[in-house]
């Protein structure tokens, strides 16, 4: 017998769906899209979807595309009006249902609110103990994962500054998320649709960085490319600036930087004129500003410019909640790449819970997906963790210590300076500031080093010189 049933029923359903003739006049129209959307009832029996797109009322008309193409098509649309004048994200997908002569006979479109589903999607993940903060960006999903009291506060403090335009000013340790968090604030601010661009600025030595964060005009200097080139904040225009290690920013750009915060305006290097920028500013640091400014490394002016916001993330220790939604969703994603499907005992995340992690989240990241590499049974759950896994001995046994330096030519005493760094990084579980400080050098002058001998750190079981894989993250 054939399945018969009442097409109201599919006014039930959470997602919108619309079915349309060969020609885009509206057949049959469910009320979760009429909920949505700017028409009434009466106005879908007399529209065809062309005059909607015509109308400027969304932003793209998927119809059209599935009738060309004879294809499935999905994109997010913008709904400009809703009935309360507010505007919706869908994503959308269009079915074209084919005759038996391959001719088009319908297109049947579903319609997914992107608001609705996100909450319903935290609310589910919450469930299950872990919050995948999700922002609305099309681009770029920063996914904040935590399961703490103190990770909570703090990512409603980011929101509430996220919908300013004010600096922002992120301290924590190493690895404990500050640029996470720094997309986190660009992406649920109004700025989302733009880019958010990160300087480094730790890894460039002085000339480059400024040649980098302000651009320069042709024939500025020596070397310089022949047609000029946009510096970094005119390419954050509309968008976020994001200065990550502020903190190592050599004084003289420091005031560049001031001036130009303070005028809204760029100069490229060479130029006579500045140009009107609208970017925000995020910055962070793991070093104490204001110590900086007594040892004279960092401008008082500029930093009351940059603290108008500060947000401080705590080091894992302190939020100890976070340890399982973040191992959970680490493991997820090492089962995504090795294939592995791993769980770990109540034992075991006891052990992680106690641990201190130095490296903050960078290390658990690092230390999990170790585990699983490193796990000798493909499938199932890891009952203990082998204390030696804890530690830079315990690295120092598993890894290959020998670098491979074959695709550079150094000299005898260039050898030994990257054999002794690559030994204070297995020394430090590839925390760098660690490594600097055993290396007695400043981690400004060590991420110069690592870009000398191009070492990558990952702080896994392998410390790549010369050609690095393709870039894990
Ligand atoms: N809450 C989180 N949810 C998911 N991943 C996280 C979270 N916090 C940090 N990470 C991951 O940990 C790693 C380190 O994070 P991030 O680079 O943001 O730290 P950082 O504080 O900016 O480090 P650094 O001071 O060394 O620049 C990244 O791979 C990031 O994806």
């Amino acid at each position: 017998m054939p399945f018969s049933f009442d097409k109201s029923l599919l006014d039930n359903v959470d997602v919108g769906i619309v079915v349309y003739d060969k020609d885009g006049w509206v057949q049959f129209v469910n009320a979760t899209h009429l909920k949505f959307s700017y028409y009434t009832y009466e106005d879908f029996q007399h529209f065809n979807t062309y005059d909607i797109y015509r109308s400027k009322v969304s932003n793209i008309c998927l119809f059209d595309k599935a009738v060309k193409t004879k294809r499935p098509a999905t994109a997010i649309q913008h709904t400009y009006h809703g009935r309360d004048d507010s505007s919706y994200d869908k994503l959308v997908t269009a079915i074209p249902i084919l005759d038996e002569f391959g001719n088009i006979a319908n297109v049947v479109s579903t319609f997914v609110d992107l608001n609705d589903f996100h909450t319903k999607y935290n609310t589910a993940q919450r469930e299950s103990n872990i919050t995948y903060d999700m922002s609305p960006s099309k681009k770029y999903q920063a996914q904040v994962i935590y399961g703490s009291g103190e990770m909570q506060r703090l990512l409603d403090t980011a929101k509430v500054i996220a919908a300013t335009d004010v600096p922002v000013l992120i301290t924590g340790e190493s690895g404990t998320g500050k640029e996470v968090l720094a997309n986190f604030i660009h992406n649920n601010s109004s700025r989302w649709e733009s880019d958010m661009v990160v300087v480094d600025c730790a890894s460039l030595p002085e000339h480059l960085l400024e040649a980098e964060l302000f651009g320069y005009e042709k024939g500025a200097f020596t070397g310089a490319n022949a047609s000029g080139k946009r510096g970094l904040i005119e390419i954050a225009d509309g968008g976020t600036l994001f200065l990550d290690e502020i903190n190592s920013m050599p004084l003289a750009l420091q005031g560049k930087l001031l001036r130009v915060l303070e005028t809204q305006q760029v100069k490229r290097i060479g130029a006579l004129k500045g140009k009107n920028i609208d970017f925000r500013i995020i910055a962070a640091t793991n070093a104490d500003l204001t110590t900086c400014i007594q040892d004279g490394a960092f401008r008082v002016d500029l930093y009351y410019r940059l603290n108008v916001m500060p947000l401080t993330i705590p080091p894992l220790r302190e939020r100890t909640g976070d340890i399982i939604p973040l191992c959970k969703h680490f493991l997820s994603r090492a089962f995504k790449r090795y294939g592995k499907p791993k769980t770990l005992s109540p034992t075991a995340y006891q052990t992680l819970e106690h641990y201190d992690w130095p490296g903050n989240v960078r290390e658990l990241k690092n230390f999990i997906e170790r585990l699983v590499i490193t796990s000798s049974d493909f499938s199932g759950e890891i009952h203990t963790i082998p204390p030696e896994m804890f530690g830079a001995d315990a690295n120092l046994s598993r890894l290959d210590r020998k670098p491979k330096a074959s695709s550079l030519s150094l000299s005898q005493s260039e050898e030994k300076e990257l054999n002794d760094i690559v030994s204070a990084l297995y020394r430090s579980g590839g925390n760098r500031s660690l490594a600097a400080e055993q290396l007695g050098v400043s981690r400004r002058t060590l991420q110069y080093k690592l870009k000398k001998y191009r070492i990558k750190v990952n702080m896994e079981p392998q410390v790549y010189i010369g050609e690095t894989p393709a870039a894990k993250e």
